[in-house]
């Protein structure tokens, strides 16, 4: 079977990492790519890591361009996928990597994005429970944000498990292409480099009602969500921190590895603690939790590469689902460290 895709903002980084996946998927072709003001320059001149599609002209972002394909990847700023998505058919799988259709309440879209809400999509994150069966077949899928996919695996299991109150702290740090390839005055070389720096601070960033959404439907109870993101200086990786007062006492060990006992990218660790290093390029999620006694707090630590399993893979391993592939095809394990 030969899947004939597309990217939509193929110049970016998200865009990016998907073409460096899917030139290793096997059973991919890839059509049209295109992007915004980069239009009508080479890849190449974007993306020098992709040599294979160094020649590549970047067509113009519109419906015409994309559609003819099996499968469209958006990969394109908030607000541009629900124009284009209903000008492709239903027969055409639209996997937006953007949050435009992640949220179920419209009236928090209206809040934390702004306009009108477009609509929700079946949600990328098939490690959470009841969205892999939704991803089966599904013709539109939203890519979840890359803070709520480390954040959500991280406590899924002891809010399912009920061991915890529904009150969780977030810290997660992440590198700086979390941001995306455009200019933004915090993000200069200088400003970033050997600083660490909290943005968003006070529950701000618009990733918290996402990851209330999924950690509520887990926990079958409103969970209050208190997240703070860091900006590290580091290309790649998101490493979270995330607790909560215990309920009741259990091991946690066990909660966690039985809880992702059957997924090929959850990897509950044993002996060592997460680390980003560890999971770049891969579409791996490291995992382990503990008790802090003294505090009677569960403290969970997760690492995931936010190009990767927090965007562009979760968008390949959604797609593989819908089109009935093995879940891994074109997705490894495998990281690069040190
Ligand atoms: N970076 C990350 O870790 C994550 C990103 N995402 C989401 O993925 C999407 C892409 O993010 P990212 O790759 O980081 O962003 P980038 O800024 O790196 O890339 C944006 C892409 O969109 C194109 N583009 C910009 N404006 C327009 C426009 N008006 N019309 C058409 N195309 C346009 C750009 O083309 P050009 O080069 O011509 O400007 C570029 O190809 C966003 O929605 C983001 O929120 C989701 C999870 C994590
Ligand atoms: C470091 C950094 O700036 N990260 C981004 C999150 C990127 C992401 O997940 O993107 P979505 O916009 O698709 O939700 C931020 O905080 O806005």
């Amino acid at each position: 079977m030969t899947i004939r895709i597309a990217v939509g903002g193929a110049s970016g980084y998200a865009g990016g990492e998907l073409l460096r996946l899917l030139l290793g998927h096997p059973e991919v072709e890839i059509g049209a790519l295109t992007a915004g003001g980069n239009a009508g320059t080479a890849l190449g001149a974007h993306q020098p890591h992709l040599l294979p599609l160094a020649d590549r002209v970047l067509a113009e972002t519109t419906a015409e361009q994309l559609s003819g394909h099996d499968v469209v990847f958006l990969a394109l700023p908030h607000g541009h996928s629900a124009e284009i998505a209903a000008r492709l058919g239903q027969d055409t799988l639209v996997v937006d990597c953007g949050a435009d259709h992640r949220l179920e309440n419209g009236e928090d879209w209206t809040r934390w994005y702004g306009g009108e809400h477009a609509g929700t999509w079946p949600y990328g994150l098939p490690e959470l429970p009841g969205h892999r069966a939704k991803l089966r077949n599904a013709t539109r899928i939203a890519v979840p944000g890359c803070y709520p996919t480390g954040a959500s695996l991280a406590l899924a299991p002891a809010l399912a498990a009920g061991m915890v109150e529904p009150d969780v702290v977030i810290v997660s740090v992440s590198g700086t292409s979390g941001a995306g390839k455009s200019l933004k005055p915090h993000l200069l070389g200088s400003e970033v480099m050997g600083s660490a720096s909290a943005y968003g601070v006070g529950g701000t960033h618009r990733h918290t009602p996402e990851i209330a959404q999924n950690l509520g439907k887990v926990a079958g109870e409103q969970v209050a969500v208190s997240f703070t993101p860091v900006l590290a200086p580091m290309p790649r990786g998101i490493l979270t921190t995330a607790s909560a007062p215990l309920k009741h006492d259990a091991d946690p060990d066990e909660v966690y590895r039985k809880a992702y006992a059957d997924e090929p990218f959850v990897h509950v660790l044993e002996n060592a603690w997460p680390a980003t290093a560890a999971t770049l390029g891969s579409n791996a999620v490291q995992l382990r939790a503990t008790v802090d006694r003294d505090a009677g707090r569960l403290v969970v630590v997760a690492a995931l590469d936010n190009l990767t399993k927090g965007t562009a893979g979760a968008a390949v391993q959604s797609m593989n689902i819908a089109l009935g592939l093995p879940e891994t095809t074109g997705l490894s394990t495998v990281g690069v460290a040190p």
